[in-house]
């Protein structure tokens, strides 16, 4: 049983099971004891899945959240489905599995079909970019031709692993000697050292500002003695012909201006339909050559929404809404002032 019969003292006020099946450092940084008591007082009960016991044995659910991959646990979800088909999972692992790699990742903006007449100048795309299987093709300069260095190389898998946040700066041609294929060779596009993080909640949309890498110079790109390509992993750790720390003193992270709101919103809204999730961000970039043109360059399953401000309510809601999702009589207060939440 799951979700489709009474549960105890429901006569006075209904409670909701959520499942949540997480890896232990996502389950620390999300399950805050705020959003837990948030939810609570909006009667649902955040519950932890142990995904080596069967489905079965736990809850009953009324919806179930997950971060976690694998054959086994996919097949929990498709007996779950099967057996419980009103009750939401979010999200159906065939759609997260979009992520996963970088080009099926960033493929889906591109066939995005958003107004874009309603956002005068304001355009957005994903910066150019090649897939590379083995190391020969490194030196094929025919698949090479359609780039301009820099470039950024990124593994083709994107699976949570460290291996696959593990990038390098590629000035030039020299450098992708010492790169690992598969991977992914992509325009490395000038944008102000500023990265903008929406992360999308089921209908909500948050926007926000993040350091990202600096601008490379052409010094640097002209520059024969330089080391042909730069590795890294966390954007504050690159070095640069200044130091990193010099360029964001000068850089005001406060001053760089945000996309329109109804530009982001109507791109994100786009994304979520195309993707068929509820629950991920995008990372976006201002092109510094091309006045107001963005790109996509990444988009993260279930991503560190604790970082999101005001995430307890925004998650709270979304919650809600799922667990009331095919309820029949339309609710008149969809967002009642919760209760007991400290
Ligand atoms: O750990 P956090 O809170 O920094 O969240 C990571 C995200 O950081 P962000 O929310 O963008 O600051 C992070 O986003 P970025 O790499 O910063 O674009 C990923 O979403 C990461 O998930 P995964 O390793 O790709 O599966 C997220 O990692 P998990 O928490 O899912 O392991
Ligand atoms: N095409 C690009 N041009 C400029 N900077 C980029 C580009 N792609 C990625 N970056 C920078 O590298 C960081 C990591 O790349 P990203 O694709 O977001 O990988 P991850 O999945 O590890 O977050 C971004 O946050 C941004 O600072
Ligand atoms: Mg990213
Ligand atoms: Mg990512």
């Amino acid at each position: 049983m799951a979700g489709d019969e009474p549960l105890p003292g429901d006569g006075q006020r209904r409670r909701y099971l959520i499942g949540y099946a997480l890896a232990p450092k996502k389950q620390q940084s999300f399950i805050q004891p705020s959003l837990v008591s948030r939810a609570a007082g909006r009667g649902m009960d955040l519950v932890p899945v142990d995904p080596s016991r069967p489905l079965p044995e736990q809850g009953p659910f009324h919806l179930l959240i997950h971060k976690l991959y694998g054959e086994e646990w996919r097949g929990q979800l498709d007996a779950f489905s099967a057996a419980h088909p009103a009750v939401p999972v979010v999200d159906p692992p065939h759609a997260i599995d979009r992520l996963h790699n970088r080009i099926s990742m960033l493929q889906v903006v591109s066939e995005l079909d958003v107004p874009l007449h309603a956002h005068h100048h304001h355009t957005f795309g994903i910066p150019s970019q090649v897939v590379v299987y083995d190391a020969a093709a490194l030196s094929d300069s025919g698949l090479l031709a359609a780039l301009r260095f820099p470039l950024i190389a990124k593994p083709l898998v994107a699976d949570g692993t460290a291996k696959s946040h593990k990038m390098s700066l590629v000035y030039h041609r020299e450098g992708l000697r010492k790169l690992r294929p598969p991977l992914v060779l992509q325009e490395f596009v000038n944008h102000g050292g500023v990265i903008f993080k929406v992360y999308v909640v089921g209908a909500h949309v948050t926007c926000v500002k993040r350091r990202s890498l600096p601008d490379v110079s052409s010094d640097v790109l002209q520059d024969a003695s330089a080391e042909g390509s730069l590795s890294f992993s966390q954007v504050s750790n690159l070095p640069n012909e200044r130091t990193a720390q010099e360029y964001y003193d000068d850089m005001r992270l406060e001053d760089a201006i945000m996309p329109p709101t109804a530009f982001i919103n109507d791109i994100a809204a786009a994304l979520r339909r195309a993707l068929g999730l509820h629950l991920f961000n995008f990372d976006m970039i201002r092109d510094a050559r091309a006045g107001d043109r963005y790109l996509v360059i990444d988009i993260n399953y279930f991503p560190g929404y604790a970082k999101m401000p005001g995430y307890e309510t925004v998650l709270t809601d979304f919650f809600w809404e799922m667990v009331h999702k095919d309820d029949d009589t339309p609710n008149l207060n969809p967002n009642p002032n919760d209760e007991d939440v400290k």
